[in-house]
């Protein structure tokens, strides 16, 4: 048997005839791909067609920027009250005064706290103008006097910490979580919560307390999830700097649909307790909290303070030489749940590739193995983490089902939102993954990844394959968050890129990762990118 096989190898004409075989298989597997993929687009033309007409004359637009102050970087403006340039108090009243103007069009900001923070802006100007040195605050609270916003899942002591789920109405936080305890005592001063969706899993802002959440450059579209309120604050300039936290895309989702800057660190570095409803520091997991900002300059020094003590893991003090850089870059994840990446997203990946090729020279296309079952991969490790989604769901009063939750919503008495009855659906009924093969399959692409990137490379990989999408279309496209959570599977550090608009006026961009705990690449391509494409843009 085995010799007839090697006569069978050994023979020209078979061999010729096997690779024929081969090849023929490829293309009818590429055939497939491509028909696919045309069914997959045709399916998302028709979808938005469907949400434009009924969507139709009511978009509205945040109003203009009157205050000067209110496009300036966090950096700058902590440097201005420092030198008394402006004070503490002016500058917290401006956010505030845009958070009253946007709320009315935007429906962001589900808790506010503003008297007290223009007290504690009015004793900051007070310790300003009475200490001997007030330029040493550079050093000590970076951020002294600066307003901030944070998730309604992020604890802030005496804010509600619903979660978005009416089981937690009336929870009040007792402590602040450790990340919001850090930016207090940098010297941030916290203006208010800012909406999600229930239990941060969905990537659309609404849910059954607070209603929903409108993006600045349209509100007829999505501001995505889990931090979407915080993407549309600042980037409607009512918070200069915020943080928020990132399991599946939390941070870099609304980032980008909202064009701003949102950065998810290397794993392990961020403090967790208080994130969510989690009640350690540090459980091996995939998320971390991380800062969204307008402004890339505000990434590296809020970065410092969110990770504390762990900031020696970092190299934040090395100098990047843009120039010696390697550049990856992916155009598809491969997955064909997911839609085909648009041509103004193919657009913006190939203007930044472009740019980078200028600089250094050369950028390499790859694909790598295994970005095809992106979600499939997030979907197993999630079991990993702390807290069962169908416990935690009603605040553990009772561990409910997907079945119980489709009869509550068929006779109205359902309190979960539409989007926690999907994940519901998702946990009880689609088959578990496989552990073995999602295992060795996460195993094979980091080791890929890290192989290339090395401690001088950096991947520039699309941040969605669409950019922000209709109210509830998200419902009809559920799997393209998997161009996020690929990064928390892998734990590596992303950065999520604005690169201007498209011809609808929608925010694109692109995510930039490097290997873990070169999270200092990211930033310094996070800032070349702003000052070649100019970052964030105005909504109004
Ligand atoms: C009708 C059943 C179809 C089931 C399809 C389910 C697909 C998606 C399920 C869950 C998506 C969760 C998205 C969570 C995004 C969370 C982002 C984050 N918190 O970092």
């Amino acid at each position: 048997m085995c010799k007839a096989q090697d006569n069978k190898a050994d023979n020209p004409h078979q061999k010729q005839q096997l690779s024929l075989g081969k090849a023929l298989k490829q293309l009818a597997l590429e055939l497939l791909w491509i028909f696919i993929t045309q069914i997959h687009s045709l399916f998302d033309l028709v979808v938005d067609f469907c949400f434009k007409l009924y969507y139709q004359n009511k978009i509205r637009k945040v109003g203009p920027i009157k205050n000067k102050l209110l496009l300036e970087s966090a950096v700058d403006l902590a440097e201005k009250i420092r030198n008394k340039k402006v004070t503490a108090e002016e500058v917290v009243q401006s956010f505030i005064e845009r958070c009253k103007e946007v709320q009315e069009i935007l429906n962001v900001i589900v808790e506010d706290r503003y008297e007290q923070a223009i007290a504690e802006a009015k004793e900051v100007d007070k310790l300003i103008n009475k200490h001997p040195d007030p330029a040493s605050f550079k050093i000590t609270k970076p951020f002294l006097g600066i307003p901030f916003t944070t998730k309604e899942s992020n604890e802030a002591k005496g804010f509600l910490h619903t979660m978005g789920s009416m089981f937690r109405r009336d929870y009040r936080s007792p402590e602040d979580a450790t990340v919001i305890g850090y930016l207090k005592s940098a010297g941030g001063i916290i203006i208010a919560k800012t909406n999600i969706p229930e239990l941060n899993m969905w990537t659309e802002s609404r849910n059954n307390l607070y209603g929903q959440t409108n993006n600045p450059y349209d509100t007829t579209r999505t501001v995505g999830g889990s931090s979407g309120g915080e993407g549309a604050i600042i980037a409607s300039c009512g918070a200069p700097i915020s943080i928020a936290s990132d399991i599946g895309g939390s941070i870099r989702m609304p980032a980008f649909f909202n064009g701003v800057f949102g950065h998810k660190p290397s794993e392990g570095l961020t403090p967790m307790k208080g994130v969510g409803l989690r009640e350690n520091e540090y459980d091996i997991s995939m998320v971390e909290a991380g800062p969204i900002c307008k402004k890339a300059v505000d990434l590296d020094p809020l970065l410092r303070v969110l990770i504390g003590d762990n900031i020696s893991k970092l190299k934040l003090d090395q100098p990047v030489d843009l120039k010696t850089l390697q550049i990856f870059y992916q155009e598809e994840s491969g997955d064909i749940r997911c839609s085909k990446v648009s041509g103004s997203l193919r657009k913006a990946m190939k203007n930044a590739v472009d740019h980078f090729k200028g600089i250094t020279g050369a950028a390499t296309k790859v694909k790598l193995p295994g970005t095809e079952y992106s979600y499939r991969l997030w979907r197993y490790w999630m079991t990993k983490e702390v807290g069962e989604f169908n416990q935690n769901i009603t605040n553990k009063q009772y561990r409910t089902t997907a079945k119980a939750e489709l009869v509550n919503l068929l006779t109205f008495r359902s309190q979960l939102t539409l989007a926690a009855i999907i994940k519901l659906i998702d946990n009880d009924y689609l088959p578990k993954e496989n552990s073995e093969w999602a295992e060795k399959t996460t195993e094979n692409l980091k080791v890929e990844l890290l192989n290339k990137l090395g401690d001088n490379g950096v991947l520039f990989y699309p941040s969605s394959p669409l950019t922000a999408g209709y109210h509830y279309s998200a419902y009809f496209k559920p799997f393209n968050f998997g161009y996020w959570c690929i990064f928390n599977v892998l734990k590596f550090p992303a950065c999520q890129v604005p690169l201007g608009l498209d011809k609808n006026g929608l925010p694109v961009g692109i995510q930039v990762v490097a290997a873990p705990y070169q999270d200092h690449l990211c930033l310094a391509v996070a800032r070349e990118l702003e000052s070649a494409f100019g970052g964030w843009v105005n909504p109004s």
